[in-house]
């Protein structure tokens, strides 16, 4: 099982390329989409939220808005939630990979390279586009204000790094392009695989 790290900054693309992943076959793991589950009702995250932020649990569940009030007050406030979330996102990726079969799993992280993770991949991809166009995306979906913007791309290392880091660079300026590029990347892998 080969194991690719997928990454990039704020709204450069990974969802939307981990999808292209999964339609040619790989298995896709969503860290993003782990942090949903474990903020919802039931989620592993309730508990520990209740006590140490009791103000952002709503109806059962981990309110994504109020915390973004809550860091954007107190910018230290982000750290104590990671130290909260990643510990439970690591439980569930092992999960997922214990149960996973594909030959190639993909692993959409945005923390990949800040966390250390890429040490564990057999190789990382990263999305990317320009700058200008990334925030006007992120600045679209409505869900973040400049200033809330700002604030999670000043903790992300720059983006520059981490295609400079990464084995493979995706644009994502256009659904076409970056389906051609994430099939080449599939295909070589593929043949890397087939070659061993
Ligand atoms: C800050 C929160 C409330 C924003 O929620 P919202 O629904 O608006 O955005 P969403 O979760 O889709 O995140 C959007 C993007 O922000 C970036 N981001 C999220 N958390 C962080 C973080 N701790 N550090 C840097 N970038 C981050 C990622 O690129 C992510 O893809 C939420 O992301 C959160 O609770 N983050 C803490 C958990 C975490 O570290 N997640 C990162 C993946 S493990
Ligand atoms: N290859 C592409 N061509 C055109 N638009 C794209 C492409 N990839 C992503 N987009 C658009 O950019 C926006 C952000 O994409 P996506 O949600 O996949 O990014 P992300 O990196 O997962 O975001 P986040 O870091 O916030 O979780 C979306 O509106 C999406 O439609």
């Amino acid at each position: 099982m080969f194991l690719l790290g997928l990454t990039g900054s704020i709204g450069m693309g990974k969802s939307t390329t981990a999808q292209m992943f999964a339609d040619l076959g790989c298995a896709v793991w969503d860290a993003d989409a782990a942090v949903h589950r474990l903020y919802s009702v039931g989620g592993a995250a309730v508990a520990p939220f209740s006590s140490a932020f009791p103000t952002a649990l709503v109806d059962g569940e981990v309110s994504r808005a109020i915390l973004k009030e809550i860091i954007a007050a107190d910018p230290t406030a982000l750290r104590q939630i990671e130290q909260i979330v990643h510990p439970l996102v690591s439980q569930d990726r092992t999960a997922f990979l214990k149960a996973a079969t594909a030959d190639i799993v993909v692993l959409d992280i945005p923390l990949l390279f800040e966390t250390g993770g890429d040490a564990r991949m057999d190789a990382v991809a990263c999305v990317t586009v320009d700058a200008e166009i990334q925030q006007a995306r992120v600045l679209a979906r409505g869900t973040m204000t400049p200033s809330q913007f700002e604030a999670i791309l000043a903790k992300q290392m720059p983006n520059d790094e981490k295609c400079a880091r990464a084995d493979y660079v995706i644009h994502t300026d256009s659904l076409e392009g970056t389906r051609a590029e994430v099939s080449v990347v599939v295909a070589e892998i593929r043949k890397s695989l087939t070659d061993a």
